[in-house]
Formats: structure tokens, C-alpha cells, sequence
């Protein structure tokens, strides 16, 4: 990711009005909006001024600037979507001379990514929005031919963005050539009334992402010039000639994109979590361990320490691999730009499977860290439950996990045929050729045996897979009636590819820079890299039984030095969460402040609630007087 001018936190920080009188949680649906409107456009001021000062491009968000908008917002940011997927679609879709054209208004617009509909969001061949070329007028004409094709679920598109790339049908002398975008204006800028045409709208109510301004949007006859259409990868020439993209999958360029950072930033979700509850944990005082001893600190328990060490952990394998995958990302991209295309199905394997892992664990990960911290864990001054729905959103947008399991285990599926076909691998699949070829080893009970243990997991449980369509097909099922029931071991052999992946990047990464740090940070790192690996192992071990040569002694061994692990991390444990460097304005926690003051900090935000501003509250004399008086005997 580009390195951009990074505006301090404590410069942002200090700016009074992005600060919160009223915590967000007493506001109305309304009030949280307008808000979050009023802390974002300050940010978006902010940026902007920064990058015209800088001579960067006016419309990239520094790289620290989801990190600070996070904190400040408290919640999602409805700007955010310009920054995560418009201007990233554009810069990878359109032709330099539409980027100058559509970007050159800078900060000038805020736009979203409206690709999803009412009636489709995981199918995009069966959108059904409409962009038909009008030869005549030189436009095309944006449809919505039924209520389920309303766009529905972009972020700020219900009352904040004024432009969108919209993704659509595209139409051309009565052929349909597939889902192509095109850059909209929805709003006017000055009035920021929608334009005619439109039904714009906000979806309502929501789990979590409540300020995220998620809408839906209607087409009804709306034109758009023909140079609206994205055109760096395939082309509408004026006479109507519609040229064919190299690949029609850099449509879905934007998307990779996202996934690929998501690893990062579930890296960051769970380094606030862990943040929160091993602080938590170590100024609650609860129950003893020795009965003539004093009330230990909960972090004390080693269940305690099962319960939250394994997030620490977390959020590193996901930070390590999140900059291991973004460098893959990185040099796909500048070979595409070369037109080589060869790495993309196996960059989009890769992001497809570890941004459901990584998603899927900050969600299970943050429930645990709440449920670590008993009752005080459900309050919202925790922001445990917020960093939860936040977290868990990102399972399903940007790709529903099933969905980007299935396609990392078609990519399996091909990388094991061609290993049977005696074909080279790229590194990332080549445990496939080793394994088709019975080139393995013995179980080791070491971070490196069990990596290997992991990844002969995989093979062999794509080997099932593809046996198991075999077998239907020759029982007469179509192929992709075979994939349909054998779709069950299929997402099984994504999952265990993307946890093999995650433990050798993680542990490979730390032993490879371990030299170059000091003796203590290399010491505790490698203590992380192997509470994680050992975490899975025994997780896991049930496959490692029926793949591997691992036997019950090595389990128990491996369950020994697991349980060595926490103890040797126990000391560290506040040092290595307080190694995040998260200030307590980003933080928002009652529970995990950095001072420690508890108590007094929940105390604080108990009077905060309007219902504390009088002692009878109105409704005693409207509601309970009556029936009480009536009823007392
Ligand atoms: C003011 C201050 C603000 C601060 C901001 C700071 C800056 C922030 C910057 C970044 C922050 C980012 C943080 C993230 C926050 C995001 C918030 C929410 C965003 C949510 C957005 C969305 O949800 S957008 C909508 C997402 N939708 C999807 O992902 C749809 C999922 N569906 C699909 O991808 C596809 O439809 C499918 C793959 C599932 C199926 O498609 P299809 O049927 O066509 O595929 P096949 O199975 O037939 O396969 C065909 C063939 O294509 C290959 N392929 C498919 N997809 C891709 C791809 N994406 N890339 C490459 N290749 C692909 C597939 O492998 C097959 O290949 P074969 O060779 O045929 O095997
Ligand atoms: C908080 C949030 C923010 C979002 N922001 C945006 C945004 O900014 N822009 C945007 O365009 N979209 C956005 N989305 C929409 C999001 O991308 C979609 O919800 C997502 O792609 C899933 O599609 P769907 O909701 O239609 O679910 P479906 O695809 O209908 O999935 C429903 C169920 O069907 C299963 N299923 C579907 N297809 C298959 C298959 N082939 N094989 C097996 N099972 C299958 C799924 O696994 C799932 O269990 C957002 C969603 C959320 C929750």
C-alpha cells in the first residue's frame, strides 16, 4: 500500500469537536448518523488539505487514516466507502484519461461501490441492473426492470454519497456482455437532492455498521455519457464495437482488493479486543487459586490465558500475513499492469480463503474476549459488543465466506489435477505434487512438522474431494451436480488450506526476521508463532490422526509444551497488548483503559446515560403509579 503523508493521532485527536458528549449508544438512529456526518467530514476536510498540501493525489486516504477514523468515529465510517472501493475501482478500472476526468474534483465527491442488489449479492452474473447503449445519443440508459434489482446494502449510499460506480448488465445492440461498471452521479452536489430518475433510499436498522448509511438505489431510465462506462479493461466505441476485456475477471478487480486488506485489519480488530480483556484481566481480582491466599488477578487462571492468549497471537499471524499477502497483492497487480495474468487465480484463491479465516476467527475471537470478562464484558463502554458486529460484518460483505471457501477449493481441486498430471505448482500449492507423490515426512512434534502435518491435511483431504466428485460423476451427476455434494468437504479442505497457510507464513516470517531483532522480542514473537501453530495443532487433531504419522504421545507432548507456552507468556501478557500501542481515545474502553481505573471509568459512564439525569423518571407517574395504586392492598 502507498506510504501517505499520516496525520498524528494526537493532531486529530485533539480537535474538539470529533470528541462525543453524549456516548453514541444514547443517540437516536438519526442523531448517530448525522454524527458520525458531523466527526467524517472534519476527517475528510483533514485528509484533503493534507494531500493538496502534499501533492498527493487528492482523493487517497492516508494509510493510517482508517486506524484514527475508526477510533474517532466509534463507528463505521460512512465516508469510508469512498476511500475502501470508489476510488479504488476507478483508479483500477478506468483509463487514465477517465481517472483524470472522474477523480478531478478530488475530496470534491464522495462516492460508494453499488454493486450488490436486493435479489443478488453472491451471483454476480445474475445481477439485474440494466446499462443499455443508446447509439443515437452517445449514452447509455441505466435500468432497474424489477424491485429486486435495486441496489441495496452500499455503504453511504442511503443519504451521504453523491457519486457511485455501479455495477450493471452491460447492453449493446440487444447483446448482453456481462456485469461491467460505470461511474454515476447520484445527488447534486450543491443541493445533494437526488437527481431525477433515482430512489435513493437508507435499508434501515441494522445488527451493527448502524452509521454506515448502507442503501438502495433504483434506475429508472437514466442516461449517462458512453465514456461513463469503465474502459481500461474492455471498451464501448462510439459506433457501438464492444472489445472484449483480456480477462473478464479484472471486473472483479476492486473486490481482491478489499479482501487482501482485510487481513490487516482484523489483525487490528483483534489487537483491540485482546487490548481490552487481558488488560481487564489483570486488574480483576476474583476467587482464589490457593484457599489461604488472597483473590488473583482472572488472568492468573490458565483457562483464562487459553481464553485470550490465542487472540494476542491472532492479531500477529494475521499483521504478518496480512503484509506477506499485500506483497503478493503488490506484484500481481505490476505483473497484470505487464499483462501477465498468470498469478490472479491464485491471488484469488488466496485472499478468498484467508479473508474468511481471518474474519471468521476476529469474530469468534472477540466473542471470546467479551465472554472473558463476565457481565462487564456485554456493556457498550467495553466495546467489546461493537467491535463484534463490526468485526462479523466483514464475514459476510465482501464476499460471504461459504462462497470464497467454494472458490479456493476450485483452485484446489485444479492444482491437484494438474499435480496429478506431473505439472509444476506455484509454491503455495507445490505440498500437492509432494504429497501426489508420496514425498512426506514423518511427524515431528516441532512448529515445522507441524506445518507439514497441516498442509498433508489439505492434500489429503482434496484428494477426498476429488474422489468424492469422481464417484458422482460416475454415478451419473453432472460435474457440477458432483461439486454441489461433495461442497461440504470442499469448504473443509479450503479451511484447513487457509489455516496451513496462516501458521507457515506466520512461523516462517518471525524465524526469518528473528535475527535481525533484539534477543528478548525474538524470544517472545517465537513464543507467539508457536502458541499459535501449537493452538491449531491440537485444534486440529483430529485430522492430523488420520493424515499424518502424529501419535497420542506426540498429542500429549504437544499439549505439555502448549500449556508451557501460556505460562511463559503470562509474564508478558500485559506488555505485549500494551505493545499495540492503542491510545484509550481509539481504545473507547471503560475496561481496558490504560490507567487501569476500572471502577471508576464504568462508574462515569453509568451517570452519562440520560435515564440517570433525575431520580423518577416521567414514566413512574404516567404508567406504574396508577396500576400500583390500584392494586395496592
Ligand atoms: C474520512 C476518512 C475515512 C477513512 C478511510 C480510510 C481508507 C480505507 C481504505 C481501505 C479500507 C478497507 C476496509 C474495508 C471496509 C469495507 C467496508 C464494507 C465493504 C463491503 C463492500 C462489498 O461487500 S462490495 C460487494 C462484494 N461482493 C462480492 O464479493 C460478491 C462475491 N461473488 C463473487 O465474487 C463471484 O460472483 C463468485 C466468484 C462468487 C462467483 O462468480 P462466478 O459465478 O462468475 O464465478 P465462477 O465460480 O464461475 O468462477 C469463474 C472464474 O472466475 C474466477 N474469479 C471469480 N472471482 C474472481 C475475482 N474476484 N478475481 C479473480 N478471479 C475471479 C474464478 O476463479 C473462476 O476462474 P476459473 O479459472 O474458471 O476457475
Ligand atoms: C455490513 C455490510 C456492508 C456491505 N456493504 C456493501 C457495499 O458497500 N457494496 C456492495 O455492493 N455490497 C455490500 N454488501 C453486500 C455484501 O457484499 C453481500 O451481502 C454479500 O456479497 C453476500 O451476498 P448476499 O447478501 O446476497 O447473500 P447470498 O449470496 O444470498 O448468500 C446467502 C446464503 O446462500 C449461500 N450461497 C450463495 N451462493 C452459494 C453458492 N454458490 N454455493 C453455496 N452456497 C451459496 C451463502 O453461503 C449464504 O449462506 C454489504 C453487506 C453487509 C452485511
Amino acid at each position: 500500500m502507498k506510504c501517505y503523508p499520516v496525520p498524528r493521532e494526537n493532531l486529530v485527536l485533539s480537535i474538539d469537536n470529533l470528541k462525543d458528549d453524549i456516548p453514541e449508544e444514547y443517540l437516536s438512529h438519526k442523531e448517530c448518523y448525522e454524527n458520525v456526518i458531523r466527526k467524517g467530514s472534519v476527517l475528510y476536510d483533514i485528509f484533503s488539505e493534507l494531500s493538496k498540501d502534499r501533492k498527493h493525489k487528492a482523493h487517497q486516504a492516508p494509510s493510517n487514516a482508517y486506524r484514527i477514523s475508526d477510533g474517532i468515529m466509534q463507528n463505521v465510517n460512512p465516508f469510508l466507502l469512498h476511500f475502501a472501493l470508489f476510488v479504488p475501482a476507478i483508479t483500477n478500472q478506468a483509463t487514465p484519461e477517465q481517472q483524470a476526468e472522474f477523480l478531478k474534483h478530488g475530496f470534491g465527491i464522495i462516492g460508494t461501490y453499488a454493486q450488490t442488489e436486493l435479489g443478488h449479492g453472491t451471483f454476480l452474473r445474475g445481477l439485474e441492473t440494466t446499462a443499455t447503449l443508446d447509439l443515437e445519443t452517445d449514452e447509455f440508459v441505466l435500468n432497474s426492470p424489477t424491485l429486486t434489482s435495486y441496489k441495496w446494502w452500499p455503504g453511504g449510499l442511503g443519504h451521504t454519497a453523491n457519486h457511485c460506480v455501479v455495477m450493471a448488465q452491460l447492453y449493446v445492440k440487444g447483446k448482453c456482455h456481462g456485469p461491467h461498471l460505470f461511474f454515476v452521479q447520484i445527488r447534486d452536489i450543491e443541493t445533494h437532492e437526488p437527481l431525477p430518475g433515482l430512489k435513493l433510499g437508507e435499508i434501515g436498522a441494522k445488527m451493527g455498521f448502524n452509521t454506515a448509511d448502507n442503501g438502495f438505489l433504483g434506475f429508472h431510465n437514466f442516461r449517462i455519457p458512453r465514456n461513463n462506462m469503465l474502459m481500461k479493461n474492455s471498451q464501448v466505441l462510439k459506433d457501438g464495437t464492444y472489445v472484449e476485456s483480456k480477462n473478464e475477471k479484472l471486473t472483479y478487480g476492486s473486490m481482491v482488493f478489499v479482501r487482501v486488506y482485510l487481513l490487516s485489519d482484523m489483525a487490528y480488530m483483534l489487537a483491540r479486543a485482546a487490548t481490552i480483556s487481558v488488560r481487564y484481566s489483570a486488574v480483576r481480582h476474583q476467587s482464589h487459586i490457593k484457599p489461604d491466599e488472597p483473590e488473583v488477578q482472572i488472568l492468573d487462571f490458565v483457562i483464562q490465558q487459553h481464553k485470550l492468549f490465542i487472540s494476542i497471537a491472532t492479531s500477529h499471524a494475521f499483521k504478518i500475513c496480512g503484509l506477506w499477502l499485500w506483497q503478493t497483492y503488490s506484484k500481481v497487480m505490476e505483473d497484470i499492469g505487464k499483462g501477465s495474468m498468470d498469478r490472479l487465480p491464485e491471488l484469488h484463491a488466496l485472499s478468498c480463503c484467508l479473508k474468511t479465516t481471518s474474519t471468521r476467527d476476529a469474530g469468534w475471537l472477540i466473542e471470546q474476549c467479551r465472554l472473558a470478562c463476565g457481565g462487564h464484558g456485554y456493556l457498550m463502554s467495553s466495546n467489546l459488543p461493537s467491535l463484534y458486529t463490526t468485526a462479523t460484518a466483514a464475514i459476510t460483505y465482501e464476499g460471504e465466506s461459504t462462497v470464497l471457501l467454494l472458490q479456493t477449493a476450485r483452485y484446489l481441486i485444479k492444482s491437484w489435477k494438474r499435480a496429478m498430471e506431473g505439472e509444476s505448482l506455484p509454491a503455495t500449492v507445490s505440498f500437492l505434487s509432494e504429497y501426489f507423490n508420496k514425498r512426506y515426512n514423518k511427524w515431528e512434534n516441532t512448529p515445522k512438522g507441524i506445518v507439514d502435518g497441516l498442509k498433508l491435511v489439505v492434500a489429503g483431504v482434496t484428494k477426498m474431494c476429488a474422489e468424492s466428485i469422481q464417484k458422482h460423476v460416475s454415478r451419473g451427476q453432472q460435474y457440477e451436480e458432483a461439486w454441489n455434494s461433495s461442497s461440504v468437504q470442499l469448504i473443509k479442505a479450503s479451511e484447513a488450506y487457509s489455516r496451513a497457510l496462516l501458521c507457515e507464513v506466520f512461523w516462517f516470517e518471525v524465524d526469518k526476521v528473528s535475527s535481525t531483532l533484539s534477543n528478548n522480542l525474538a524470544v517472545v514473537l517465537k513464543q507467539l508463532a508457536e502458541l499459535y501453530i501449537t493452538y491449531w495443532a491440537l485444534e486440529k487433531r483430529g485430522d492430523l490422526l488420520v493424515y499424518t504419522t502424529i501419535s497420542k504421545d506426540d498429542l500429549d507432548k504437544l499439549q505439555e509444551r502448549y500449556e508451557e507456552l501460556l505460562a511463559l507468556i503470562r509474564p508478558n501478557a500485559v506488555g505485549l497488548v500494551d505493545s499495540f500501542d492503542i491510545r484509550d481515545e481509539i481504545l473507547c474502553s471503560t475496561l481496558g483503559a490504560y490507567d487501569g481505573r476500572v471502577y471508576e471509568r464504568m462508574m462515569e459512564h453509568a451517570l452519562k446515560s440520560p435515564l440517570n439525569a433525575e431520580t423518577v423518571n416521567q414514566s413512574f407517574h404516567k404508567y406504574m403509579k396508577p396500576v400500583i395504586l390500584k392494586h395496592k392492598i
